[in-house]
């Protein structure tokens, strides 16, 4: 499989006053038809202004993105393009819904839009798109009003895929609903990427899911990756000390083994990061060094995953307590 999303030194900034917001500050990533890459990160790292990057929402402000080898979005001043294969699905399913209109005319509007066929293919492919996503076909005469957020939600998903997207950015999409439909539209998402090969980003504060969900797993801080690599790796055994601290709080599968470091304080504001590691002020195995040593992506000696510490680095050997 070859990369279908390339996103390389993206910077994504906003105006705020007479200051200038860096929410995105570097990040390059990968991802493949047919895989998941979970993304997570406190609030405020700069996770959505990334997403909304991706598919021509958010002007980047330095770096590229390659969607099929084709520039989706380029340098300051020159306008994001949308592609109907690459679409973003978001936490709230009202975004992309009409309440006024029922399902099965929403879906056909998208299916027209974007592969004008004929009415009975049309009205064919509303019912591929209703099974694909696991409602009944009767849902083509409901309402979203009459739907549960979770069943709401899939009419969002079904509406995305009446565009045929090959990649889906896809912003928190099982936030607010309860754990049932979270783990069902989860697997939706699987069966998205494993038999439709569509590549996914899943953004999400649900840790327990991404570690479930994804193949690869990136961790955000402060517009920075920190830590990037298989979901066995990231999820399981993280090696940053801010991975370490949101995994942390989630309990590990077979309930063992949870890891022992807290995570103190908040995100600083991104328009002042703090110098050298953006986490120093808040790491709990801080060195002197961390303060003044910026740091790069590193590959980890033990797993060759990439890691931004210090600790991990060849410069500063791992302490071995
Ligand atoms: N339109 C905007 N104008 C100014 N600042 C913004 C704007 N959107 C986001 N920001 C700032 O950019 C930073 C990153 O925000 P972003 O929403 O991308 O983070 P996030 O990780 O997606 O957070 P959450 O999980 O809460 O959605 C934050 O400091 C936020 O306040």
């Amino acid at each position: 499989m070859t990369d279908v999303l390339e996103v390389q030194d993206v910077v994504v900034e906003y105006r705020v006053g007479e200051q200038r917001v860096r929410a995105v500050d570097g990040v390059t990533i990968s991802v493949r038809s047919g895989e998941i890459l979970g993304v997570i990160g406190e609030s405020g790292c700069g996770k959505s202004s990334l997403a909304r990057a991706i598919v021509g929402l958010n002007d980047i402000a330095a770096g590229q993105i390659l969607f099929s080898g084709q520039s989706v979005a380029f340098g300051r001043g020159q306008r994001p393009r949308s592609l109907r294969p690459l679409q973003m699905v978001f936490q709230d399913p009202s975004a992309s819904l009409n309440y006024r209109r029922r399902v099965g005319s929403q879906l056909a509007d998208g299916i027209k839009a974007n592969r004008p066929m004929g009415r009975v293919e049309t009205s064919a492919e509303v019912l591929r798109l209703l099974e694909v996503v696991g409602l009944p076909y009767s849902f083509a005469d409901r309402y979203p009003h009459q739907l549960s957020g979770g069943q709401r939600q899939r009419v969002a998903i079904a509406r995305t895929l009446a565009s045929a997207p090959d990649f889906i950015v896809a912003d928190e999409p099982i936030s607010g609903l309860d754990a049932s439909a979270q783990a069902s539209i989860a697997g939706l998402f699987r069966r998205l990427a494993d038999q439709h090969g569509i590549g996914i980003i899943f953004i999400s504060h649900d840790l327990a899911v991404v570690r479930e969900l994804a193949d690869r797993i990136a961790v955000m801080y402060l517009g920075q990756l920190v830590e990037i690599g298989q979901s066995e790796q990231v999820g399981l055994a993280p090696e940053h000390p801010y991975s370490q601290a949101l995994l942390g709080a989630v309990p590990l599968p077979d309930g063992s083994g949870e890891l022992p470091t807290e995570l103190a304080g908040e995100v600083p504001n991104p328009a002042n990061p703090p110098g050298g590691c953006r986490f120093h002020p808040r790491c709990p195995v801080v060195e002197s060094l961390c303060a003044t040593t910026p740091m790069k992506l590193t590959a980890a000696t033990s797993t060759g995953h990439l890691v931004r510490c210090i600790h991990v680095s060849e410069i500063y050997p791992r302490r071995s307590a």
